[in-house]
């Protein structure tokens, strides 16, 4: 059962989906990154911050079911200050807490646009999750949607929201292709089909292969996302 239904768990806040502030400062870009269980949103979130931590002001929010697991190892990586990481405990369905009540999630990136001033970018890493499970337009500007190579080559044929309407589809865990008989161009093909003219990067995190493809990706969002606001 779901405990997620928007009538029995209301939101607290009023979302925004303008780049300014209620005080008219400007707020964060916001990027969330969803997947299944151990695809590599972690490990992507962490090559984004050593790649982007140099040129932009930015934060992550963990999303773990009852641990903080992933936050601390971002910690221990050392990929952003102490302060500019946080972990949400979500306590339920990984989904629950990106797309149906995001309270706790937007609590979190509201303090990091409070506390963190300069702020360009906010990741929110959503916790392992299957295929279904895609972010509220309410919390993030675009999302990423993390798959890997291990788990098929035919899972981007299978569809799903995360691949057929994410924003940016990754396909992670290139080097293991040979050792799990992956084809990625049938991956690529099939990518392709299912999400039309929406882009598609491989990964290969073992290299950091792929990952400036992917912030550059962010970084032409956020640039036309500020040139909007400011039109
Ligand atoms: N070979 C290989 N291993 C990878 C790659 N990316 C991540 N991994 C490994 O895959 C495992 C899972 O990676 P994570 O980044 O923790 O995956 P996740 O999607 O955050 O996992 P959950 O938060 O548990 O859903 C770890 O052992 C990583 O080191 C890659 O490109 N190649």
């Amino acid at each position: 059962m779901h405990l997620d239904h928007p009538v029995t768990m209301p939101h607290r806040h009023t979302y925004s989906a303008e780049p300014q502030r209620t005080d008219g400062s400007r707020r964060a870009f916001r990027v969330g990154l969803g997947g299944p269980v151990g695809s590599g949103k972690t490990a992507t979130v962490a090559a984004l911050c050593r790649t982007l931590r140099d040129e932009l002001s930015l934060a992550v929010v963990t999303n773990d079911i009852y641990t903080r697991e992933d936050a601390e190892f971002l910690l221990r990586e050392a990929v952003l200050p102490p302060e500019r990481i946080t972990a949400v405990e979500t306590g339920a369905c990984p989904h629950t807490a990106i797309r149906d009540d995001i309270s706790a999630n937007l609590e979190a990136v509201e303090h990091f646009d409070e506390t963190l001033d300069p702020l360009d970018l906010v990741l929110i890493e959503s916790g392992g999750d299957n295929l279904t499970a895609t972010f509220s337009k309410g919390l993030v500007d675009v999302q990423i949607f993390v798959i890997d190579v291990s788990s098929g080559d035919d899972i981007p044929r299978k569809g799903g929201p995360g691949i057929t309407t994410a924003d940016l589809l990754v396909v992670n865990k290139t080097d293991l292709a040979p050792h799990v008989g992956a084809d990625l161009a049938t991956m690529a093909a099939d990518a392709e089909r299912q999400r039309g003219d929406l882009p598609v990067v491989f990964t290969s995190l073992t290299s950091d292969d792929g990952i400036r493809e992917i912030a550059d990706w962010i970084t032409g969002h956020l640039t036309r996302w500020r040139a909007k606001a400011a039109a």
